[in-house]
């Protein structure tokens, strides 16, 4: 089963509870989505491995840690998730990015692809796929089955807020997938946004609505 990591972090939560006002224009939505996700990259990485490198540092020689294992890629399920790439590079830079397009249909609730590439190498890379929203799961559920079937076999998935559906979901369907998740929210209401949420992610980041 899934490890589900929900962030305790005192500036996670001030700052998500900011980004909830709908008094939060868009480009204070936008920075504010970047903070959060910087944020989340550096509990989202707390397990990477680690090995000895020798330093010579200008008073004495030592051993230092470094960065070892498969190199990573951050892959943002469009377009909400675009507004966390650049938290996340901003620690992992030598990240590779990765794109998959999906929208959520307004009648069904069901994922629609219409954007996936990849980095060339992306089966030897551990993944962190980033959304703002989980919702009904629908869409980051069919994310990780894409990559999966581009034989990724490390992935973790981030959001900034969850629904208890999306949740259980994803357990469901993808229980090797650890889930880092910036709020559990109460539920999900008859269009399927989450309670009390922030409303559409996409549309608060990009200014469409
Ligand atoms: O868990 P789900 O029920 O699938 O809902 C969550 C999805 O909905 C939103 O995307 P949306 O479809 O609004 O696309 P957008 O990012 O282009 O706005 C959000 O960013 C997730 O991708
Ligand atoms: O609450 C929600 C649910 C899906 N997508 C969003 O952007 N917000
Ligand atoms: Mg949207």
């Amino acid at each position: 089963m899934s490890v589900v990591h929900i962030m305790d972090h005192p500036l996670i939560q001030h700052k998500i509870s900011y980004i909830r006002s709908e008094e939060v224009g868009t480009k204070e939505f936008r920075e504010v989505v970047g903070e959060i996700a910087g944020l989340m990259c550096f509990e989202a990485t707390r397990d990477l491995k680690l090995q000895d490198v020798k330093i010579k540092t200008p008073i004495s020689e030592t051993v230092g840690k470094e960065l070892t294992g498969k190199k990573l890629a951050v892959v943002p399920i469009l377009r909400a998730g675009l507004g966390m790439v650049d938290g996340m590079l901003s620690l992992i830079p030598a990240a590779k990015v990765g794109h998959i397009g999906l929208y959520r249909d307004p009648e069904t609730f069901e994922p629609v692809e219409y954007y996936c590439k990849l980095p060339a190498d992306c089966d030897e890379r551990e993944v962190f796929v980033v959304d703002p929203m989980l919702a009904t799961g629908g869409s980051s559920t069919a994310a990780i089955q894409m990559l999966k079937e581009k034989g990724v076999k490390r992935i973790r998935f981030l959001c900034i807020i969850a629904a208890p559906e999306g949740v259980e979901r994803m357990q469901k369907e993808h229980p090797d997938v650890d889930l880092y998740i910036g709020a559990l929210d109460e539920r999900l209401n008859e269009h399927k946004y989450i309670v009390p949420g922030l409303g559409d992610a996409g549309d608060r980041i990009f200014g469409t609505k």
